[in-house]
């Protein structure tokens, strides 16, 4: 890999974009191309680098999907996000943050490889080898956890570690997870990554400019189980001991789950019997068991309260080397080191959270 880039960077394709009349003017070019292309054959390309340890994006466009059997049945294709190019170096997070409906799921999805419809490269962090045990690349947790039948050290070790040669598993959950929507696409040949060597990033950059349709997910894209949480090929930490899952469910604020629900080979009806925020909880130690490369957390934590959001996210900061959150809540700032807000109409804003908090300080009247 090339030399590490000093900090998180964003562009907005190379143009000057910062002001938000260009921006905006960015964008509804944009919207143009991408309104007068949807449909047609431009996809999300995606890459891994097993040397990669965070997260590049070149010119991301984000849409919502069109045509038979994708989307909303006759709903106009929707900007999610235009032109972002970012690099997450090991060490930075990012929030994703913004209104209700503007797309940060949609985006987190498709920077994850589970959303198609766009265009422009994603790269991932991909394994050394085949073979090689020890890390997963990627790891995916969603909202709403899927609880699979099994036992309860089921439930702690899902997905559980995907043995060598076993991609064509992952693929079929990810086919199952996608509605079975035709077949996954090839993996995009590699290129060297991080090449241009951007420059580091001034502050808040915004964007929002260049054009996609629908899209890929390549089979080293990040896999996903029944809409629950999902990892990248490669094999996980897992199998743990007892011992090493008592530490996890203490570390997670489970302590006395085992004892409750009667011990760790009981099985029950998961999602029925935990509460949504313990599911969550288990959902945050499968990821910090895995210890993936990189994380992507969809309001992994919304359901839990502040103190214990609190708690998981510090254990996160110390354990996953860079993670991609959506959430509301500003305490979640303090957890990340950089901030995505995304403005609508494909639009967007890329601060430091220091200066996204001093932004918001001021315009809600706090600061002078
Ligand atoms: N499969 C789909 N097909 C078409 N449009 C979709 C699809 N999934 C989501 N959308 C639309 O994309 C837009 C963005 O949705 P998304 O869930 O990404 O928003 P969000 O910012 O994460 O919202 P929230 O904060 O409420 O979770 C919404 O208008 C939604 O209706």
């Amino acid at each position: 890999m090339n030399a590490p880039v000093a900090s998180l960077v964003g562009d907005a394709g190379g143009k000057d974009s910062r002001g938000s009349a260009a921006a905006a003017a960015a964008a509804a070019a944009a919207a143009s191309i991408l309104l007068s292309s949807a449909g047609g054959s431009d996809v999300i390309r995606r890459r891994t680098d097993p040397d990669l340890r965070g997260l590049v994006l070149q010119h991301l466009c984000v849409i919502t999907p069109s045509g038979p059997g994708r989307g909303f049945a006759g709903a106009a294709v929707k900007l999610l996000a235009t032109d972002l190019s970012l690099v997450l170096e090991p060490g930075q997070s990012l929030l994703v943050v913004g209104p209700s409906g503007c797309g940060k799921s949609s985006l987190m999805r498709a920077i994850a490889g589970l959303w198609t419809a766009g265009s422009g490269t994603v790269v991932l962090p991909g394994s050394a080898s085949p073979a090689a045990r020890g890390s997963v690349p990627v790891f995916f947790l969603p909202q709403k956890p899927f609880m699979p039948l099994g036992d309860l050290r089921t439930q702690l070790t899902f997905p559980g570690a995907v043995p060598a040669g076993a991609q064509g598993d992952a693929d079929r959950a990810l086919r199952g997870a996608r509605g079975s929507r035709g077949p996954l696409p090839d993996v995009h040949e590699r290129t060297p990554l991080l090449a241009e060597g951007r420059a580091p990033a001034a502050s808040g950059m915004t964007g929002g400019g260049g054009n996609g349709t629908s899209g890929v997910v390549p089979s080293t894209a990040a896999s996903e189980t029944a809409g629950g949480d999902c990892t990248t090929g490669g094999a996980g930490r897992l199998p743990l001991s007892d011992e090493e899952l008592l530490t996890l469910l203490d570390d997670v604020c489970l302590p006395d789950l085992v004892q409750r629900v009667g011990g760790l080979d009981v099985e029950l009806d998961w999602s029925s019997v935990l509460s949504v925020g313990e599911q969550q909880r288990v959902a945050v130690l499968r990821l910090l068991a895995a210890g993936p490369t990189l994380a992507f957390l969809d309001e992994a934590t919304s359901a839990l309260d502040g103190p214990t959001e609190g708690r998981l996210y510090g254990l996160i900061r110390k354990r996953i080397g860079c993670y991609v959150s959506v959430g509301h809540r500003m305490q979640l700032l303090q957890h990340h080191t950089h901030v995505l807000e995304c403005l609508g109409g494909g639009m967007w804003r890329l601060d430091s959270s220091a200066e996204y908090q001093h932004r918001m300080a001021i315009a809600t009247g706090l600061h002078p």
